[in-house]
């Protein structure tokens, strides 16, 4: 099937929308009114960059507020429509939107809108195009695509068919089950978007926060399904009005959307793989041999899928950027946790430290990180570089990865070095795939020193990573971590931090083997910032935080300290035992608790500029990041950040008031 994006989607100027569109590999795109307004070009020199480009002109819109009006305003709004339709005609685009009226002048009379939709049809017939209604979920009188679709059958005129716009129809609740009734030539067009659930006015829900599929909370599977199922064979086109895309670099919204397209088609063939010969009698079995029929029958309209994700097994490592003077400090605090260093990279200036499964690298070369991103370029001061994902088949995550568009990094490699693929996320961050122990391994390119030592702090394992967002990319983020592993979602939070709201979204594999924890601001940041920008964090794992918090005292390792409040608000809303209390304050330990599992967390002071270490103690009902402590956590950040700018000892009181502000945004 056809893939079209509007070009209200994209920043920029018509011209950048094309080619950012094309660039990203749609076929199509429904172009925008104002786009066209805005641009030198004419409408037949539009017509002909969209060929030059590959690009059909399946849509011009929105023609607005048409139907059920006075006669003396019908008029007038046929001679608008003529204009219009002669337009779409130069644009070389067969179809023009009509969204259902706001106009005061509508009256709720089915028998005039289907009157004059008809008319409105006779008119685009002779024009040579065709009209497609669609339902505004803020419409006067039509709010719904089933009375948009009862005007259209009742209007009935092969000019005239219906759009169908996912966020009308799921941001009221509705659903298009009995789209299976409608005849299939009037379904004339499809246009997707996703959204987040809101509690809001539907219009500015619309208008500001729809996002691409999968980025949201609707379920487009199902919509989309029902409506191919219908027999619609026109494009799929997004139709994302967003206050953050409207901002964003058009060729990276581009490829999101067409990634956002991608996984949207894989999971609509996916149950196609299920054989219906495997199905045992039964309601739910038929149904389930209908669900594999169906997709069986839209597989064969959509390009190949890509390759399905490699379930991950964990962290295989993580890289972090450091310069000398950083570097000092994050080993320094690493082998206070117990790591030791245990491996040279054979060609890099890169160090393999671990304890227990958990593997970090040291990069004091150039950084592997994307040039796209806050870790990316000039001195690295400390900061995640790059992660690798454990898998069986890494070899099918890197092709999945690339059929997902995720930007291959170009790296150089010594002989005999494993060839690892590594792939820039929106964040810049390189990701890896990575078995290893396989004999051909990435661990082969270390000359390896010894084991692990028998230094027993409690660490086990990296349980998480925290990666904050450029405030352009946290959706793009999201779909692009879910897709290339099979993430899902798992906690959404938005913390009211020192210096702002913070975004933070949890996602993970079903397993919960491999989990990340994305951050970003929720509004773009101002010159007010905190005095650590976009701090990162390695979260370990251990089976003993206090074991651990112990051994990092003795060895002086930076511990953040946590205000004395922060215990006492615990005290009030938890009634601890007095005893747990007194050592979690006693080792600066956070808690949360979820029923009556528990999450101990303890972190380092900032390492470097921008990175920090967590130790995470959780019991196996526990699922949660420690989202109730963040805000304490970010001001106990600043806190020692000011502190230390001034040279000052731990526990050594207030902190300057100008410190974190004057040199805001710098270290
Ligand atoms: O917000 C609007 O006005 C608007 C216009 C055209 C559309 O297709 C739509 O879904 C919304
Ligand atoms: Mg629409």
């Amino acid at each position: 099937m056809r893939r079209s994006i509007a070009t209200v989607c994209l920043s920029g100027t018509l011209e950048d929308k094309l080619s950012a569109a094309a660039g990203a590999g749609f076929d199509g795109v429904e172009i925008f009114e104002n786009d066209l307004l805005a641009c030198p070009l004419s409408p037949e020199q539009v017509a002909e960059r969209c060929a030059d480009l590959g690009l059909a002109v399946e849509l011009y819109q929105p023609f607005r507020d048409f139907e059920a009006v006075p006669e003396e305003l019908h008029r007038r709004n046929l001679r608008r429509a003529a204009r219009k339709f002669a337009l779409a005609r130069r644009l070389g685009a067969d179809t023009v939107l009509v969204c259902s009226s706001v106009a005061p002048e509508a009256v709720d009379d089915d028998a005039l809108a289907a009157a004059q939709l008809r008319a409105l049809a006779d008119l685009a017939a002779e024009h040579g195009v065709r009209v497609a209604y669609e339902a505004l979920a803020w419409g006067k009188h039509v709010r719904t695509w089933e009375r948009s679709a009862e005007l259209v059958l009742r209007a009935d005129h092969p000019a005239l068919g219906l759009c169908l716009d996912s966020f009308h129809v799921l941001s009221v609740g509705g659903d298009v089950s009995a789209v299976a009734g409608f005849p299939a030539e009037k379904l004339f067009f499809l246009q997707l978007a996703d959204a987040p659930h809101m509690r809001m006015d539907v219009l500015q829900w619309s208008r500001h926060h729809r996002l691409f599929p999968g980025q949201g909370a609707f379920d487009l599977v199902d919509f989309t399904s029902r409506v191919l199922d219908a027999g619609y064979d026109g494009p799929l086109s997004l139709e994302v009005f967003n206050d953050v895309f409207r901002q964003a670099p058009p060729d990276r919204a581009a490829v999101d959307a067409m990634r956002s397209l991608i996984v949207l088609e894989e999971a609509l063939v996916r149950d196609s793989t299920g054989s219906a010969a495997d199905a045992v009698p039964g309601s739910a079995a038929d149904a389930a041999a209908g669900a594999a029929a169906g997709a069986a029958a839209r597989a064969r309209r959509f390009a190949a899928p890509p390759p399905p994700a490699s379930a991950p097994e964990g962290f295989a490592f993580v890289e972090l950027a450091v310069d000398p003077e950083s570097g000092v400090e994050v080993a320094r605090t690493l082998a206070a946790a117990g790591f030791a260093h245990v491996g040279q990279h054979r060609s890099k200036p890169v160090e393999l430290w671990q304890q227990g499964d958990a593997r970090v690298l040291l990069n004091t070369g150039p950084s592997t990180a994307a040039g796209t991103g806050p870790g990316s370029g000039g001195p690295a001061g400390a900061a995640i570089g790059a992660f690798a994902v454990e898998t069986a088949d890494p070899e099918r995550a890197a092709r999945r990865a690339t059929a997902l568009l995720a930007p291959v990094l170009p790296r150089t490699r010594g002989a005999a070095e494993a060839d690892l693929t590594a792939v820039a996320a929106p964040d810049g961050t390189a990701v890896f795939f990575c078995r290893t122990g396989a004999s051909d391994g990435w661990l082969g390119d270390f000359i390896l020193s010894g084991a692990p030592g028998p230094d027993r702090t409690g660490v086990t394992a990296i349980d998480h990573l925290a990666l904050s967002q450029p405030f352009d990319a946290f959706d793009e983020a999201t779909l692009f971590y879910r897709s290339l592993f099979g993430l899902a979602p798992e906690h959404d939070a938005e913390l009211a931090a020192p210096f702002g709201l913070v975004r933070s979204r949890a996602v993970t594999d079903p397993r919960r083997r491999l989990r990340l924890l994305l951050d970003g601001t929720v509004l773009r940041r101002g010159s007010w910032a905190p005095a650590v920008p976009d701090p990162q964090h390695v979260a370990f794992a251990t089976d003993d935080v206090f074991r651990t918090a112990r051994a990092l005292r003795e060895r002086g390792a930076p511990i953040l300290e946590v205000p004395g409040n922060y215990y006492d608000d615990l005290d009030a809303r938890l009634a601890l035992d007095p005893g747990l209390l007194a050592a979690l304050r006693e080792h600066d330990v956070f808690y949360e608790r979820d029923g009556d599992a528990e999450y101990f967390h303890l972190c380092t002071e900032i390492l470097g500029s921008r990175i920090f270490f967590e130790f995470v103690q959780r019991s196996p009902g526990h699922h949660g990041y420690g989202a109730a402590a963040a805000p304490v956590r970010m001001a106990a950040h600043r806190a020692a950040h000011a502190r230390r700018r001034r040279g000052l000892a731990r526990g050594s009181g207030r902190v300057d008031q100008d410190a974190g502000v004057q040199d805001a945004g710098r270290v």
